[in-house]
């Protein structure tokens, strides 16, 4: 069955976990959209994951509109939410509702996601206002690693954990139609996903959030010794792969590969012609 944020709010409702895991890649979405998963999300952390930047501050909207549209011909039940990179969104409302109307015309998203609280909520409206579904970001935005002086994680302080949870208001009655909670503390996700009526998705915010979410590379363990404390590993893909490469290498260099099995055949008197 297709999820539509509509799903995504009876599922909130019904006190059932929402499911979401990034992609950037046609094969990929196929694998996870076969899998069941409730939404993909086209993440600007493909900027560090895929392309092998340290941060995401370099993702550009071609970067997004060419992966968004490989994910989208790969998932056909999956809500396709597509990240807004830095700097697409912040300079004014017109460039945040143009770039994301190309997240959803040619990168064929169903909604789109920004990073902050009370200071994008006029682009949150506007771009709702589109009529293009917006899911919000708040706690650690990563386009902002440079004002927080790295990947940190936010609202420990009473201060910073009040604020936190004004935004996740602010972005509900902006019209975001969800919520991501990046690095806070569970107690404050817990608090935010009783108080907003949207639905909440922790990534390193604990069990009581409506949904969670990971980057794929994290939870399959193919992104090297990346492992903040929030991610578990699910499986160990690039061990795998990487025992995949070695046989491959080993069987090509002591001529096991290619075998017969993998070879085309010409009638011997055809051949024989050319010698
Ligand atoms: N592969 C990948 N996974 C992610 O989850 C992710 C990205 N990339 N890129 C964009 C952002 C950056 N993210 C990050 C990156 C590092 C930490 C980290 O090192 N966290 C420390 C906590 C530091 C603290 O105590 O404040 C940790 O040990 O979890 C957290 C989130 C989350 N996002
Ligand atoms: C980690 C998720 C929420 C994200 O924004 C991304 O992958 O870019
Ligand atoms: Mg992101």
């Amino acid at each position: 069955m297709k999820n539509t944020v509509k799903t995504f709010q009876q599922q909130k409702d019904e006190h059932k976990k929402i499911t979401m895991l990034t992609a950037y890649d046609y094969s990929t979405a196929k694998i996870m959209d076969k899998a069941g998963i409730n939404g993909i999300l086209i993440g600007d952390s493909l900027g560090m994951v895929m392309l092998g930047y340290e941060d995401t501050l370099s993702v550009t909207m071609e970067d997004m509109i060419h992966h968004t549209k490989a994910v989208a011909r790969g998932a056909k039940e999956a809500l396709i939410v597509a990240d807004m990179p830095f700097m697409s969104y912040q300079t004014s409302i017109y460039d945040a509702v143009y770039n994301a109307g190309r997240l959803i015309k040619e990168g064929r998203a169903q909604a789109v996601k920004l990073e902050g609280g009370a200071s994008v909520c006029p682009q949150i409206k506007a771009i709702v206002d589109a009529s293009i579904p917006v899911m919000a970001h708040i706690g650690l935005t990563p386009q902002s690693v440079n004002a927080f002086g790295g990947f940190k994680v936010q609202g420990k302080s009473e201060e910073t954990a009040k604020r936190i949870l004004e935004e996740a208001k602010q972005v509900e009655k902006a019209g975001a139609f969800a919520v991501v909670l990046e690095c806070v503390p569970e107690k404050l996700a817990e608090l935010i996903t009783k108080s907003i009526n949207i639905p909440t998705i922790g990534i390193g915010a604990g069990p009581n959030c409506d949904g969670q979410i990971l980057v794929y590379q994290d939870m399959l363990d193919m992104y090297g010794d990346f492992k903040p404390k929030f991610v578990k590993q699910f499986a160990h893909v690039g061990a795998e792969m990487e025992k995949g490469i070695k046989e491959y290498i080993k069987e090509t260099q002591d001529n096991v590969f290619p075998s017969q099995e993998h070879v085309f055949k010409i009638d011997d008197e055809v051949i024989k012609k050319l010698y």
